[in-house]
């Protein structure tokens, strides 16, 4: 009898040993990602996602092969010095030395803290495969523009455009050598098909540095669009698109305004410009901090009357503005220097449209409201994807961070459907940090789609070593404005890494197919 209930016990003992065998056998796929996109073909990128020290590549790793004239001598020529540069952060990071700008000493040593080890994580995530993948050589009729063969003298006095007045501007003396190209010129004649301009683009520091510190020689109303925003030009002909502040970096947009009638951010121009370029689209023209005279750089050198009139010296001193538009361009919403300096936003200008004619796509996620029935949800993006045409580009995945304001795209004309979508405007971004719009994500979750380097990017960008806010904050600390305040305030910067949790967890539950969802993505 005890013997037969020994053998029952001992029976018992092995068949349960045998089921948590078996469970733990069953339940090891579940416990893997069930969103793990398979591995891509041409690099073992997940791999590298998984190592915390993970190989760099190196700056000297691949670069855009195909960007016309990777040498910055000469463009760098007439740079003043005085503004950090992109990438002075990450190599003054790499040497261990940190010579950070005034304002990281004032916001204390924490901050300090927080950005030296994101610079450091912001140079490990460039130097990332994911960043450094290659791409083939940009054929000829992928570039937006082409440098003109030599005129000859004597074709030179009927065809060259004179302006009627030089004053301020230098003599040009640029030929079809880059060398001789202005660094606005050298973007210009770096746009092509798939973005605005390469990675690891020697132009971008005399670029940024040129429209922070450059002589401004005429300020002008831009038309178009509901808010005040000018043209401003420079020495060397180049110019930009000037953006007052109007808003503090910690103050939230009114819950009471529609998207629409949001104020325009100045910081959130360039935090999208940064958070673009880390998301390695590169498809929003440079955008920088400036602190602007409001007398000696506007008042003085404008010739737009509209402007001109609108001045005036506010009950405590200060020069305010306020142009003319069809939103907040009233003396109760003027822009005022303190007392006459005023922070602005410079984002460098596209080629002409004579030269470079763009397309406007209505985004089919575009919000529309009316004053009687509930919003309609519409979307939005700046995450987007390339590699399909622009018309099934509106109607794939665009999940997007911060921008509700997304109602048109724009391309350039020249490449038809198959190209980059422009994200230009990006003032309504950065509006709200303590409450998410999940109605942003509706393209992701009614799609399914997304470029499978856009996927990699974001898992990267969601690793502690690598994470968003942490390197975001890192490269916006190389913008002029820095020195003032930190352009996005800490709560902006923890909204990124909760909406980026977001995004992830939303392809991870709406697009359960994922190895399909993902695997049909392009690289680029
Ligand atoms: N960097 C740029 N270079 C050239 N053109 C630009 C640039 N940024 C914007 N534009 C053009 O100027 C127009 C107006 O700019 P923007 O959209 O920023 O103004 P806005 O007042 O915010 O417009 P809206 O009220 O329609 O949103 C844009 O539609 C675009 O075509
Ligand atoms: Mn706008």
């Amino acid at each position: 009898m005890r013997s037969r209930s020994r053998t029952i016990c001992l029976s018992l003992a092995f068949i349960t040993v045998f089921l948590y065998l078996l469970l733990a056998l069953v339940s090891l796929p579940i416990h893997h990602q069930p969103c793990d996109p398979p591995l891509p073909p041409r690099t073992h990128v997940l791999r590298d996602l998984a190592r915390a020290d993970h190989a760099s590549v190196g700056p000297s790793g691949p670069t855009d092969p195909a960007h016309r004239d990777s040498s910055s001598k000469g463009a760098n020529k007439d740079a003043k010095g005085r503004v950090r540069t992109l990438s002075d952060g990450l190599s003054s990071a790499s040497q261990g030395k940190m010579n950070m700008p005034g304002g990281v000493r004032r916001h204390g040593t924490d901050r300090a803290e927080s950005v030296a080890s994101g610079l450091s994580k912001l140079e490990a995530l460039f130097d990332h495969p994911l960043y450094n993948m290659p791409s083939p050589p940009i054929p000829e009729e992928d570039w937006l523009l082409k440098v003109k063969p030599k005129i000859k003298a004597s074709e030179k006095s009927s065809q060259m455009w004179v302006s009627a007045s030089k004053e301020g501007y230098e003599d040009v003396r640029w030929n079809s050598s880059s060398t001789s190209h202005p660094p606005w010129l050298r973007f210009h004649l770096g746009i092509s098909r798939w973005q605005l301009y390469p990675r690891r683009d020697p132009n971008m520091d005399p670029l940024t540095e040129q429209l922070a510190t450059q002589r401004i020689v005429s300020a002008v109303q831009k038309s178009g669009g509901t808010q005040l925003k000018l043209v401003m030009s420079f020495p060397n002909y180049g110019q930009a698109m000037f953006k007052p502040m109007k808003q503090e970096r910690d103050e939230e947009t009114n819950y009471n305004l529609y998207y629409f009638s949001d104020f325009e951010r100045h910081n959130a121009e360039i935090a999208a410009f940064h958070l673009d370029r880390i998301l390695g689209y590169r498809r929003i023209p440079p955008a920088v901090g400036r602190l602007v005279d409001v007398v000696e750089e506007i008042k003085r050198v404008t010739t737009d009357r509209k402007v001109a009139r609108t001045f005036f010296t506010s009950p405590v001193g200060n020069v305010c503005f306020y142009g003319q538009c069809s939103y907040y361009c009233s003396t109760e919403h003027a822009v005022c220097g303190r007392p006459r300096k005023l922070e602005a936003s410079l984002a460098v200008m596209l080629p002409d449209l004579s030269l470079a004619s763009r397309r406007s796509w209505r985004s089919p996620w575009r919000r529309s409201y009316s004053r009687s029935k509930l919003a309609k949800s519409v979307g939005v993006s700046v995450f987007s994807y390339r590699g399909t045409s622009v018309s099934q580009n509106l109607q794939k995945k665009h999940p997007n961070v911060c921008n509700m304001d997304r109602h048109h795209y724009e391309t350039f004309e020249k490449f038809g459907n198959n190209t980059f979508l422009l994200h230009l405007d990006n003032g309504r971004a950065f509006g709200r940090h303590s409450k998410d719009e999940p109605s942003i994500l509706a393209p992701l979750e009614q799609c399914c789609r997304i470029r499978r380097t856009t996927w990699l990017r974001l898992r990267l960008l969601s690793l502690p070593q690598f994470r968003l806010s942490d390197v975001m904050r890192a490269s916006l600390s190389h913008d002029p404005l820095h020195s003032v305040a930190p352009l996005l305030s800490e709560p902006h910067l923890a909204a990124l890494d909760r909406r980026l949790k977001t995004v992830l967890e939303t392809v991870s539950r709406y697009c359960l197919d994922l190895n399909q969802a993902v695997s049909k993505m392009t690289y680029r």
